[in-house]
């Protein structure tokens, strides 16, 4: 009976990790939770439980908050996750390949009458800015995105032409509230760029086309902004987007002798409709294992 060790990978998950920038009385601060996961020659590891290439995932979690101080601080997200990999790669001749995923939370300064504070802090929303950097070698491939990023708008959203079914119940409608919140994955063509700049601009596309597109379907906003994103940005080879449609439904107020021209909703929270698309480009270079380990896109 042939039985044998498939592909693997190990690391610490969710080191919760904080940096704060003291150089001036304005404080800085970065907000990472960093998966750290090696691939490479452990096959002893799991069929004789010998550990002499076990790069022990407590030594991953110490890594991470050393290079932090030692690098001056985290940087944009993917600079410090290809950290980690190079780290990881270059410095174990058995570590072949490594995963590094950071999700960063984003903080605003809290406004006071006296201006931005120094050192005080408001989270931003649900929006978590997130990448995925995987080296396989010399390899290095950078997948980024957001999620978590909610957005409604009261008008400006149509839905009909469907095909009504025995069991279709859905009245059509030429004005309704489309709400969603945005997962967005993009992979990068280039691997040295501006990674702060190019989060920013593909957000403010992204919502930019989500505000502006009238739309006859979720699925045409979902493709309106992959495709604005691409046009808009050279360095992106293809974007994955999952967006519900969270639905808000007009709430019959005639028993109370009340109308409801398009003013009060049920927000309802499940269940919702779950709408994911690729936009890509045709000339694209291959994702090679860009996407591995990246569940829940198509
Ligand atoms: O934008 C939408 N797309 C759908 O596929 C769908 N299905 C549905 O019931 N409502 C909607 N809305």
């Amino acid at each position: 009976m042939g039985i044998r060790l498939g592909e693997n990978q190990y690391g610490k998950a969710e080191v919760h990790l904080v940096h704060v920038n003291r150089d001036t009385a304005v404080h800085r601060i970065k907000d990472v939770n960093v998966t750290s996961q090696l691939r490479g020659e452990f096959d002893a590891v799991h069929t004789a439980g010998d550990n002499s290439n076990c790069v022990a995932t407590d030594t991953q979690r110490n890594t991470i908050y050393a290079l932090a101080k030692e690098n001056g601080g985290v940087g944009a997200i993917e600079d410090f996750a290809l950290l980690l990999a190079r780290h990881f790669v270059d410095g174990f001749d058995w570590v072949h390949g490594a995963r590094q995923e950071i999700h960063e939370y984003l903080w605003d300064r809290i406004e006071t009458p006296e201006g931005p504070h120094d050192h005080s802090f408001v989270q931003r929303g649900g929006e978590t800015r997130t990448t995925i950097v995987t080296k396989d070698g010399d390899n290095e491939w950078f997948v980024s995105g957001f999620t978590g990023l909610s957005v409604l708008k009261s008008t400006g959203s149509e839905f009909h032409g469907y095909p009504k079914t025995a069991y279709t119940t859905l009245r059509e409608t030429t004005d309704r509230i489309m709400a969603t919140d945005i997962t967005a994955r993009w992979r990068y063509r280039d691997t040295v760029l501006d990674w702060d700049k190019s989060y920013w601009s593909v957000r403010a596309t992204a919502l930019d086309v989500f505000a502006t597109t009238h739309s006859l379907a979720l699925q045409q906003t979902l493709y309106a902004m992959g495709e604005a994103v691409l046009r808009q940005h050279p360095q992106i080879a293809e974007i994955r987007l999952s967006m519900p449609n969270n639905h808000h439904f007009l709430v019959d107020l005639s028993p109370f002798g009340l109308d409801n021209p398009n003013e009060v909703f049920y927000a309802a929270d499940r269940p919702y409709g779950k709408i994911e698309a690729t936009v890509e480009r045709d000339d694209a270079p291959g994702p090679g294992r860009a996407w591995d380990s990246v569940p829940g896109f198509v």
